[in-house]
């Protein structure tokens, strides 16, 4: 609900909006990693590692072969003395000069061999082989893609399909991983509707399909969002409900005496972080944290403007609550006409193109018309004049 205040950028408390990049780096040390936990192989998948990643075997474990063939000792022609299968005895003995052991593919060479021939360069004569040796030739040795106890991932990193397999190849059997952080979803508004073509004065509820994949896409898990009626009663009462770590409101954001959001956190007995950015669209954001611990991220309710302070404070606090460090910005130059704010930043969706980022226009705090056409938001500072711009990914699933 909006509260009408003639009182920016200095609220009716008295305090001015922070800073964007000051209240972005607030929310990413809002909070340390969630507990970690130790989860079966199969359930590690697309979580975050939260310990490093050690070899518990070498890879490979033995020195083996690379090819089907003969391990051969010494210079040829070679006697074929004995064979050897993968995951069958190994050859039992030394092997001398002039000996050769068939051998497949992975399976252990003998002590004394210079190298293993494939069956496709040699020459066979009854139990004579011939061919051409280049010692160390097709022998993969013990630890040569892995040491035992090397560190191969440190924490942090994502458990991918790829990493699942080398954990596995390495002898794990579980992982160490931090959850993923839960996020409830409470849209506000007596206006908004849920479904189908709204009604004339009622406004159908675009944050709520928005927020659910942004939180995915920053390893959270969205419950399904809840609309509620305006009201400070029924705002305070779901903010007290158990069963997430993070509570994201959006809608009753603006400042002053009839501030539903402040007014319940206050009564909550939250410590407020952030209340107010310095930003155009999104300056009504707030982050608090209620006494248990679980932080409250304000969104105000017009959705560009709900988007553009999702990515200034709900997806730092996503990605601490995972132990992850913010990424390194990523710059660009502007390829187009944008005019700075003279005391607030600017997030101004853009185009990634070979030529720069392109702004696209339609940016008004209301309309996700822009966003929908860009793939980042431009980070334009208070009286920029030029020069590199950061730029915000916007996910695009
Ligand atoms: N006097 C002032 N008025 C306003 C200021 C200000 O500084 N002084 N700030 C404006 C800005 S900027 C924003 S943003 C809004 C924030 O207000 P609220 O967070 O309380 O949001 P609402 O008033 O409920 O909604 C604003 C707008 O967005 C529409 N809305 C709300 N929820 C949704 C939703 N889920 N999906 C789609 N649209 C939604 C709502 O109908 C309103 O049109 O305050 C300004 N006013
Ligand atoms: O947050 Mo408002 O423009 O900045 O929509």
């Amino acid at each position: 609900m909006t509260v009408l205040s003639h009182t920016r950028p200095e609220s009716a408390a008295g305090h001015a909006d922070l800073p964007w990049d000051r209240a972005r780096r607030l929310a990413a040390a809002a909070t340390l990693p969630l507990v970690a936990a130790e989860v079966p192989l199969s359930s590690a998948h697309g979580r975050r590692l939260a310990a490093a990643l050690r070899a518990l075997v070498a890879l490979p474990g033995a020195d083996v072969s690379a090819m089907d063939g003969y391990a051969v000792g010494g210079p040829g022609p070679w006697h074929v003395v004995g064979g050897v299968l993968a995951g069958g005895s190994p050859f039992p003995r030394e092997l001398g000069p002039g000996e050769a052991v068939e051998i497949a593919t992975g399976a252990a060479v003998p002590a004394g061999a210079v190298c293993v021939v494939p069956y496709e360069k040699t020459e066979q004569a009854g139990l004579l082989v011939s061919g051409h040796c280049e010692p160390g030739r097709h022998i993969r040795r013990r630890g040569e893609n892995v040491s035992e106890g090397e560190v191969v991932l440190t924490s942090g990193a994502l458990v991918t399909p790829a990493v699942l397999g080398l954990a596995a190849g390495l002898g794990h059997d579980t992982l160490w991983v931090r959850p993923r952080p839960i996020v409830s979803v409470l849209v506000t508004g007596d206006e908004v509707v849920g479904s189908g073509v709204p009604g004339a004065g009622f406004v159908r509820d675009a944050v709520g399909p928005m927020l659910s994949p942004l939180i995915a896409a920053a390893d959270g898990e969205a419950l399904p969002p809840r609309r509620l009626p305006d009201g400070a009663e029924v705002l305070e009462a779901a903010l007290g409900e158990p069963g997430a770590d993070v509570v994201v409101v959006c809608g009753a954001s603006s400042k002053g005496p009839a501030d539903h959001l402040r007014g319940v956190l206050g009564r909550l007995g939250a410590a407020v972080l952030v209340d107010g950015v310095a930003v155009r669209p999104g300056h009504p954001q707030a982050l608090a944290r209620l006494p248990g611990g679980r932080l409250v991220v304000g969104l105000p309710g017009n959705p560009f403007a709900a988007l553009a302070a999702a990515l200034t404070l709900l997806l730092p606090v996503l990605r601490a609550l995972d132990g992850r460090p913010e990424p390194e910005g990523e710059l660009s130059t502007l390829a187009g006409p944008v005019r700075a704010h003279p005391r607030d930043t600017r997030l101004v969706p853009v185009w990634r193109s070979a030529r720069g980022a392109i702004p696209v226009g339609h940016d008004q705090p209301g309309s996700l018309r822009g966003a929908a056409m860009a793939d980042a938001l431009a980070v334009v500072p208070p009286g920029w004049e030029g020069g590199p711009v950061e730029l915000l990914a916007l996910p695009a699933r």
